[in-house]
C-alpha cells in the first residue's frame, strides 16, 4: 500500500498561526469599534462645539440690534414729545450717530417717508424719500435686508416707528450700520478665530454670503452649497457634509432679530486628523499587550506540542531498552498527553518483553549481546558429544548492587554491557561468553587449561579493575575457575565447582580469581 505523504503542517506551526490570526483578528474587531465609537463621539462633540460657536455669534448679532433698537426706541419717544422741535430731532439724531461706532449715518422720516433730519449733514439726504418703506408701511420695529447705500457700502438700516402720546403714527426714526465698518458688528464677526480648521461665514435672507474669510465670495450667492441651502431651509439644526466631496462638517443657527444664517463649517480631514491620532496612541497602547498575548498563546501551543512532538520522535525507537525511559521521561500535564504516554509506555515494554523473549529463544542475552543460558548449555551439549574438555570460569561483578544504588540501574546495565565487552575482547574465536544471569558471567574455554584459564581470568580482572566505566568510575570481578574433562564429574559438578570457588574469592576479599586445584 503506497505511503500517504507526510503532513507539511505541524502543529507548532498551526498553533502560532492560530495563535498570530485569532490576535489580530481580535485586535482588529477591537480597533474597528473603538474606531466607529471614538468617531461618532469627535464628529457629535463637533458638531455640538461648531453649533454652540454659531448659536453665540447669532446672539451676539441679536443682541447687538437689540440694544441699538432700544436706543432707537429710547429717542423715538423723546422725539415724540418734542415733534415740533426740529432743533431737538436734528441734535437727537447727530447723538446717535456720534455716540459710538454702530451707526454711520442716522434720520429721522415722517408719515410719509420723506426725511426730515439726518446726520451726518454732509450726506444731503433731507427730504429725499426712503430708499425701502416697508417699516414705514408696516410702522412696525425693522431691520432692514442688507442693501447698498448711496455711496455703495453693504449696509442694514435698523428702525423704530414714532408715535404721540395718542398714538398717531408720525414717522420714524433710524441709522444704518455698515457690515464692513470697525463697529461692535464686524467685532463680533471677527472675534472668534479657530485652530481646528473651522471658519465661519454668514448669509442673509436671501442666501448672499455678508461675511466670509474669503473677501472675494462676499456678495455672491452660492445655492448648490448644501449648508448654504439647508440654513435657507431651516432643515434640522445639525447636519453633516461628511459623506459629500467638500467633506465639511457643518452647523448653523439663525438670528432672530434679523434672519442671518450663521453656518460654521469644519473640514472632516481635521476631525479624522484627531481621530487618527487617537488612533495611533490606542494602537501603541495595545500593542504590547497584543505581542504579549500572542507570544502567550503560542508558549502554551509550544508546551502542548513539544511533548507531542517528542513522544513521536521516541516512539520510532519502541524497541530499544531506552524508549521505555525516555518515553517515561516526557512530562504529562494533560490528558491527552497522559493517555498517549501511557498506550506508548505499555507498547514499548510490551514490544521489549517480545524482543527479549525472541532473543531468549535465539540464545541470545537481550541487554549485553553474549550468549544466554539456553545457548551455552547447547554450545556443552556439543562439546560433550565432540568429547572436548572446557574451562568453566565464573564471573561475579564485586558489590555491583552499590553501582545499581549509587548511580541508578541504567547505569548498573552500562556497566554490564561494558563487562560483556570485556569479555568478548578476551576471549578467542572459539570460546563462549555467556550472561547466566543478573551480573553473574561464565567464561567457557574449549581445550584449555586450568592454567591457561587461570591467565585468561587474570588478565580479564586486571583489565576490569584498571578501566573505568563512565560515572560509575572503576569495578572489580572476582572468578571460580573449574575443568570440565570427558572422564571427569558431571557438569553440574564443574559449574557448582567454579561457583563454590567463586564464592570463595568473594570471601577472601573479593577482586581475586581462585582455580580448582589440579
Ligand atoms: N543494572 C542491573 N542490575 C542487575 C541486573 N541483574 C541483576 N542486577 C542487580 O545485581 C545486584 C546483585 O547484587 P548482589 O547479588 O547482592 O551482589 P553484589 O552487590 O554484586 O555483591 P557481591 O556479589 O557480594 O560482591 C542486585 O542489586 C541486582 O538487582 C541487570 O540486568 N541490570
Amino acid at each position: 500500500m503506497p505511503n500517504k505523504p507526510k503532513p507539511r503542517l505541524s502543529f507548532n506551526t498551526i498553533i502560532f498561526w492560530f495563535a498570530l490570526l485569532s490576535a489580530l483578528g481580535t485586535l482588529a474587531n477591537v480597533f474597528f469599534v473603538v474606531y466607529e465609537v471614538q468617531k461618532k463621539y469627535i464628529v457629535d462633540r463637533a458638531k455640538d462645539f461648531n453649533k454652540a460657536y454659531s448659536e453665540k455669534v447669532a446672539s451676539g448679532i441679536d443682541v447687538f440690534i437689540k440694544a441699538n433698537m432700544a436706543r432707537l426706541s429710547f429717542s423715538a419717544s423723546e422725539i415724540s414729545k418734542n415733534i415740533d422741535h426740529p432743533s431737538f430731532i436734528q441734535e437727537t439724531v447727530s447723538r446717535l450717530e456720534q455716540q459710538d461706532e454702530d451707526f454711520n449715518s442716522t434720520l429721522v422720516a415722517n408719515a410719509y417717508g420723506v426725511i426730515t433730519q439726518a446726520s451726518p449733514e454732509t450726506l444731503s439726504i433731507k427730504d429725499k424719500i426712503l430708499q425701502d418703506l416697508t417699516p414705514i408701511e408696516t410702522k412696525l420695529p425693522t431691520v432692514s435686508d442688507v442693501f447698498s447705500s448711496v455711496a455703495g457700502n453693504l449696509i442694514i438700516f435698523i428702525s423704530h416707528p414714532i408715535f404721540s402720546d395718542t398714538g398717531v403714527y408720525q414717522g420714524l426714526i433710524g441709522g444704518t450700520v455698515r457690515l464692513y465698518e470697525n463697529n461692535t458688528l464686524q467685532n463680533l464677526v471677527n472675534g472668534y478665530t479657530r485652530k481646528d480648521g473651522a471658519y465661519m461665514f454668514i448669509i442673509d435672507r436671501l442666501g448672499r454670503i455678508l461675511y466670509h474669510p474669503d473677501p472675494n465670495l462676499i456678495g455672491s450667492i452660492n445655492p448648490d452649497n448644501k449648508a448654504v441651502a439647508a440654513a435657507l431651509k431651516g432643515d434640522d439644526e445639525f447636519f453633516s457634509d461628511t459623506e459629500n466631496e467638500s467633506g465639511l462638517l457643518s452647523s448653523y443657527a439663525i438670528s432672530q432679530k434679523n434672519g442671518w444664517r450663521i453656518i460654521v463649517q469644519q473640514p472632516t480631514k481635521m476631525v479624522d486628523q484627531e481621530l487618527h491620532l487617537l488612533m495611533e496612541k490606542i494602537a501603541l497602547g495595545i500593542m504590547p499587550i497584543a505581542v504579549l498575548g500572542i507570544l502567550l498563546i503560542w508558549c502554551v501551543g509550544v508546551l502542548i506540542s513539544k511533548p507531542l512532538t517528542q513522544l513521536a520522535q521516541y516512539a520510532r525507537s519502541l524497541d530499544t531498552f531506552e524508549s521505555y525511559k525516555l518515553i517515561k521521561s516526557v512530562p504529562a500535564r494533560f490528558v491527552e498527553i497522559w493517555l498517549i504516554r501511557s498506550a506508548l509506555l505499555f507498547s514499548s515494554s510490551k514490544l521489549n518483553e517480545k524482543i527479549q523473549e525472541l532473543h531468549r529463544q535465539v540464545g541470545v542475552d537481550a541487554l549485553t549481546g553474549l550468549a544466554n543460558r539456553r545457548a551455552m548449555q547447547q554450545q556443552i551439549d556439543i562439546w560433550k558429544d565432540e568429547c572436548k574438555s572446557f574451562s568453566v570460569i565464573s564471573i561475579d561483578i564485586d558489590h555491583f548492587k552499590r553501582v545499581n544504588d549509587t548511580y541508578g540501574h541504567a547505569a548498573g546495565d552500562i556497566t554490564l554491557q561494558f563487562l560483556a565487552k570485556i569479555l568478548l575482547q578476551n576471549c578467542r574465536a572459539e570460546d563462549l561468553a555467556c550472561r547466566a544471569g543478573g551480573e553473574e558471567f561464565i567464561l567457557l574455554t574449549p581445550t584449555t587449561s586450568l592454567k591457561v584459564a587461570s591467565v585468561i581470568a587474570e588478565r580479564l580482572r586486571k583489565t576490569i579493575e584498571t578501566t573505568p566505566v563512565g560515572i560509575v568510575g572503576s569495578i572489580t570481578i572476582s572468578a571460580g575457575i573449574a575443568i570440565w574433562m570427558p572422564d571427569g564429574p558431571s557438569v553440574d559438578n564443574v559449574f557448582e565447582l567454579a561457583d563454590k570457588l567463586l564464592y570463595e574469592a568473594k570471601q577472601n576479599g573479593r577482586n581475586r580469581v581462585i582455580t580448582q586445584s589440579e
